[in-house]
């Protein structure tokens, strides 16, 4: 039997705390990177943090499915199921790169379709996001957890969008809501924003992968947001090849907003 929810976040955040430190380290002795296939960057510390995420969720749930960032581009891709874990150990790579501070260490716990359970950590800063399913969300600063809880739809909207893959399309439906704030950001932290009760919506019209959402995903629906595909219905996982299209995260279920 696996743990329930709250022991396996509990399980999972000191090595999301370990993997932060990692990254941060190699940040500091000077970063190489090289192109993956598809010619999106990787570093040193994608890799050995996927290694210590890995290993960790293997102690804490022994039979778990995991589909790992770097094991996929490595070839290593399990089909999906109905209980799959999906880690991004350094999302926002670009934005790493570039010296920027908007990236994200990821876990998601994928059942049935649904996104139940993630932790998102922040490096720079030790910041731990993480809810799950009937647990509610939460954020750790300083070893301080405060609650979390979206907020209501403002009159003036704050609205986050990627900092390194803004389409035409999202600048389309953006250029629609009036008087929107638009503040841009990299990585997951921007569904965390959402879940802490600092902006409204994100919308995403290019594509991404499920690891690069599920664990911040689950954790703004854990909030009391939600995240829908362009048909209006819960964003689904477990897709063929893990791929997302377009979605809308949503802070306050009364948004009537949508996609299209
Ligand atoms: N053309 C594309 N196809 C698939 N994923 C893409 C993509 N362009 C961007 N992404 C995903 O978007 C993530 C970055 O999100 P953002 O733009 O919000 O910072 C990247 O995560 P990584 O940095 O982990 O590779 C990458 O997986
Ligand atoms: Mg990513």
């Amino acid at each position: 039997m696996p743990k329930d929810h709250s022991a396996l976040i509990a399980a999972l955040a000191p090595a999301m705390h370990d993997a932060g430190a990692l990254i941060e380290r190699i940040k500091a002795a000077g970063l190489t990177h090289s192109d993956k296939a598809d010619a999106s960057p990787v570093t040193q510390a994608d890799t050995q943090a996927e290694a210590l995420l890995e290993a960790a969720i293997r102690a804490a749930d022994p039979d778990a499915v995991i589909v790992g960032e770097e094991a996929v581009a490595a070839g290593i891709m399990p089909d999906p199921c109905g209980r799959f874990w999906l880690i991004d150990p350094l999302d926002g790579t670009r934005d790493f790169i570039a010296g920027r501070s908007d990236y994200s260490v990821n876990i998601g716990l994928v059942e049935a379709g649904v996104p139940v359970l993630g932790l998102v950590l922040h490096p720079p800063t030790n910041t731990l996001w993480a809810g799950a399913r009937g647990l509610g969300a939460w954020v750790e600063r300083d070893g301080m957890r405060t609650a979390i809880r979206t907020r209501a739809m403002p009159p003036a909207p704050r609205i986050v969008t990627s900092h390194s893959h803004l389409d035409e399309r999202t600048k389309a439906w953006v250029a629609t809501i009036p008087d929107a704030i638009i503040t841009p950001s990299g990585s997951s932290l921007k569904f965390c924003l959402l879940a802490e009760g600092l902006a409204d919506l994100y919308p995403r019209f290019g594509p991404t992968s499920e690891w690069d959402t599920a664990a911040a995903d689950a954790i703004l629906r854990a909030a009391g947001g939600l995240t829908l595909g362009p048909d209006a219905t819960h964003f689904p996982y477990a897709k063929p090849g893990y791929r997302n299209g377009a979605f809308l995260a949503i802070a306050d279920p009364a948004c009537p907003l949508r996609l299209v």
